[in-house]
């Protein structure tokens, strides 16, 4: 699903004469099969969320390959990874990204718009969607009238929407309590199971990372595979 080959990331900063290079991934090779669920572990600042920024093309480089569900993505131009990217690739995120000024059915039906879909089609798919994450009845809250697991069910159903074989997620649970934790990791793995959804998760937490088939680490710009947290 996602195969990843010498993989090298560099960010250069600084004004034009007095730029410096910071390199944050270092020749980095994996794969991620489908329908597995992977930890991607590492202390602050070590490249996790800048790996999956190229995973999704967010951010670009040329220093080795990325390849999803067989397309060579790093070879895709700026337009044609953001149509990639909605077909592909759903997206959950620590703090939600729900567009506050959106009711719930609004932010789930966005990606459909985006995609060109009919009003009835935007209709039956929003409304099985909510139903799906258990938040039809809470369908014209906007994200300040939800508790922070129904933000993060109603980001999951956006990320849903478009059936992506693929879903990344930027430490999904790191808003939750305990609780509710918990209900979203069961939810994770019945997409999982149910929909063979692939998932790759960046996480500090075992709690997570315990739900994965298998943990990779990133450390000084290189990989480790294995191990706990
Ligand atoms: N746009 C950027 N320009 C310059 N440096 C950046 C940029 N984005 C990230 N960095 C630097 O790259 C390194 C890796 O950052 P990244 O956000 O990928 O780490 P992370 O492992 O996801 O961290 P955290 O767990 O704190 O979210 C850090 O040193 C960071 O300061």
């Amino acid at each position: 699903m996602i195969n990843v080959k010498n993989l090298s990331h560099d960010f250069v900063m600084g004004k034009r004469g007095q730029q410096s290079t910071l390199p944050v991934l270092r020749n980095i090779s994996f794969e991620v099969n489908k329908g597995e669920i992977v930890a991607l572990a590492g202390r602050s600042g070590s490249g996790k969320s800048t790996l999956l920024n190229l995973i999704s093309g967010f951010i670009r480089t040329t220093q080795g390959e990325i390849w999803v569900n067989d397309t060579k993505v790093t070879d895709l131009t700026e337009s044609e990874f953001a149509d990639f990217r909605l077909q592909h690739i759903g997206f959950i995120f620590q703090n939600f990204q729900l567009i506050p000024s959106m009711t719930a059915y609004q932010n789930v039906e966005l990606p459909l718009i985006l995609n060109g879909e009919s009003a009835s089609v935007r209709k039956k798919r929003t409304e099985e969607t909510l139903q799906k994450v258990g938040l039809l009845e809470y369908r014209d809250h906007y994200p300040s009238e939800l508790s922070g697991g129904q933000q993060q069910r109603t980001s999951i159903a956006r990320s849903l929407i478009l059936n992506p074989p693929l879903i990344l997620a930027d430490e999904p649970t790191g808003s939750l309590d305990s609780e509710t934790e918990q209900e979203l990791l069961q939810f994770i793995l019945q997409l999982n199971k149910e929909l063979g959804i692939t998932f790759l998760i960046i996480t500090h937490d075992d709690e997570v990372a315990r739900i994965g088939n298998r943990t990779v680490h990133i450390a000084d710009g290189s990989l480790t595979q294995g191990g706990t947290i």
